[in-house]
């Protein structure tokens, strides 16, 4: 076979390692934290009465006697929606988290502008490290810890003993310019201040993308006919992909909810050498679902099936789409020569949460599938074990022990967790319980009268689950509360230290104002004293004004009639023109003139 795949998808934090930010070491530990996960939850390893007969297998017997598939595995649905209340309760308030972070980045970016925002740049040498002092040190701790000489350099401590984290500007610093740091100015630490803002800002509106993304994807491999396409139709209810006795899936098929092709059942088939873009349809080739039969075969064709369906179930119980985990499967063709490289390089995608590796139980396990079991990369590692078919085994107890014999020798974390992660179900009975259709579109299902119960099978879909939800929670929102708490008290360390400085200014300032109070209560006195000294002489010389004026102008007033102005008085025809002519004249007159002119 040629199957050839689409190339890795890119990590969601690769644009972040291009700029080389300093903080992508977070969603790093996050995500490999996902690999120490261990699944030792109480309800799973509890011990009780015992199924299989070893003698010095006691973990087993513990893991086995965990599949309690009575009253607590009739709740395993029940839980896993609790789980997925839980998940999107924490979802919501780091998304809040997020946003107000936001928002403060702003409010600080606002302030900085305003009034620089103070950085602590009395930094201790960071190179202090008696370790890190000589070249040689220096060197043989790189070769020791086999990490680049980059990633051993200190962060800068500041005097608190607070190290900034997210906040952490770095200055070149080392022995003999501990001082270049005190030469920047206020402007320029606080422009270098307002870039880390803008870098936290981009993040954090990444890591929004990261936590808001419901997505999941889970690829089913196994052996050639172990019941893959069987177990995926028994995880949807509804015979969706192909099932034959002779080899059949030779194409990566990705079964995906129709709501994200506008609610259109139909097959998108990839060619192989094109990339696809569901907006773009020269890089795919549309088909109807039931053309999936011949679809399946066409491994010299199509490197990807694209294979949207309608899953009418409520959104508690859809696998594909319930808004919390939205669930991609991908049922790749089984495990050969061929196709084992390209599966292994799928399974290693960093988007793919889960692989679930489905094994005949009438086989075992074969040497391909031990092969892809014990070369699991970390990440991988813990993959659900699906153990298909069990119907047609007689003595299910010793296939039991047989195959979990062979999970210890080839993953012993996973038998560890067998209670999880190693399931023994039947596909074939969950399908025969079916009415015909499924929950397809044209079903006769009643979603709320429906009996598919098997307890094995519901125990597995509540696993997965709830595996789902936990990886999401650790590699998704984990990461996110670490880059807030980061963020947190890097902002908190900042205030208090502003904070700080602005009480000594305002006690300083304080101290000063009264240090010249007394001189200004002094002046203060004096210049009421003047300016009331004032005030009289204003008073005196209007008063004086105003009675020397008001004496002039009555005097003139009542001298007016003795002056003698020569103007005749020629009747009242004209004596518009004798008045005209009489103030023209008094004007003139040399004694009212400088009276006139100053009133
Ligand atoms: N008895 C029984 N038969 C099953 C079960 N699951 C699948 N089968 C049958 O096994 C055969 C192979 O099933 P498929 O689902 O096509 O297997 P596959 O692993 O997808 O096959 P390839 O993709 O070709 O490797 C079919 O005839 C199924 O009906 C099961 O749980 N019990």
């Amino acid at each position: 076979m040629t199957n050839g795949i689409p190339p890795p998808p890119k990590a969601k934090g690769d644009d972040d390692l291009e700029h080389g930010y300093d903080d992508n070491a977070t969603l790093v530990n996050g995500t490999s934290q996902a690999s120490n996960l261990t699944y030792n939850r109480q309800a799973r390893t509890l011990d009780g009465s015992t199924i299989v007969d070893g003698q010095d297998n006691t973990k087993l017997e513990g893991n086995l006697a965990s599949f309690d598939f009575g009253e607590g595995v009739k709740n395993e649905l029940s839980q896993a929606r609790v789980s997925q209340d839980a998940y999107n309760h924490n979802r919501i308030s780091i998304d809040r988290l997020i946003n107000t972070a936001g928002q403060m980045i702003k409010d600080l970016q606002r302030e900085n502008n305003e009034r620089p925002i103070y950085y602590p740049t009395d930094i201790v040498d960071g190179s202090s490290d008696p370790k890190l002092n000589s070249s040689k040190s220096r060197m043989a701790l790189i070769r020791q810890t086999s990490v680049s000489e980059k990633k051993i350099e200190k962060a800068p401590v500041h005097e608190d003993g607070y190290t900034f984290e997210l906040l952490r500007i770095s200055l070149k610093i080392g022995p003999g310019s501990a001082g270049v740091s005190q030469s920047l100015d206020k402007s320029a630490m606080s422009q270098l201040l307002n870039e880390k803002f803008n870098h936290i800002s981009r993040h954090l509106g990444s890591i929004k993308d990261r936590v808001d993304d419901t997505s999941s994807k889970v690829l089913v491999t196994g052996d050639l006919n172990s019941g893959k396409s069987a177990f995926c139709n028994a995880l949807l209810k509804r015979n969706v992909m192909p099932e034959d006795q002779q080899p059949c899936t030779n194409v990566f098929c990705e079964i995906i909810d129709a709501s994200y092709n506008n609610d259109k059942e139909e097959v998108h088939a990839i060619p192989i050498g094109k990339t696809y873009n569901k907006k773009d349809e020269r890089t795919y080739e549309v088909y109807k679902l039931e053309e999936l039969e011949d679809l399946v075969y066409e491994s010299e064709k199509y490197s990807l099936l694209q294979v949207y369906v309608i899953d009418n179930r409520p959104a508690a119980r859809s696998l594909l789409k319930n808004g919390v985990i939205d669930v991609k499967l991908i049922d790749a063709p089984g495990l050969n020569l061929d196709s084992y490289h390209t599966t292994q390089v799928f399974s290693r995608q960093e988007e793919i949460d889960l692989v679930v590796f489905v094994v005949n139980a009438e086989n075992h396990f074969t040497l391909s599938g031990r092969e892809f079991l014990s070369s699991a990369s970390n990440d991988k590692s813990l993959m659900f074990i699906v153990v298909n078919k069990f119907d047609n085994i007689k003595n299910k107890k010793r296939c039991q022990r047989s195959i979990m014999d062979q999970i210890n020798s080839l993953s012993p974390d996973i038998h560890e967790n067998a209670g999880e992660f190693v399931h023994f179900v039947s596909s074939k009975d969950v399908l025969d319980k079916i009415p015909d259709g499924g929950d397809g579109p044209g079903g006769n299902d009643d979603p709320d009268n429906r009996d598919y119960s098997s307890p094995e099978f519901d125990h597995l879909e509540g696993s997965l689950r709830n595996y789902l939800l936990e990886k999401r929670s650790v590699s998704k929102l984990l990461p996110a509360k670490n880059y807030l708490i980061k963020f947190y008290s890097d902002v908190l360390e900042l205030s208090k230290i502003n904070l700080n400085i602005y009480e000594k200014e305002h006690s300083q300032k304080t101290n000063e104002l009264n240090d010249i109070n007394p001189s200004f209560e002094k002046l203060r006195n004096a210049s009421g004293d003047i300016s009331e000294k004032i005030n009289k002489i204003i008073e005196t010389t209007s008063s004086e004004v105003y009675d020397h004026a008001k004496m002039f102008i009555s005097h003139t007033i009542d001298n007016v009639d003795e002056i003698e102005l020569g103007i005749p008085f020629n009747g009242y025809a004209s004596i518009q023109d004798f008045a005209y002519k009489t103030q023209t004249r008094l004007q003139q007159l040399p004694t009212l003139e400088p009276s006139v002119m100053k009133f």
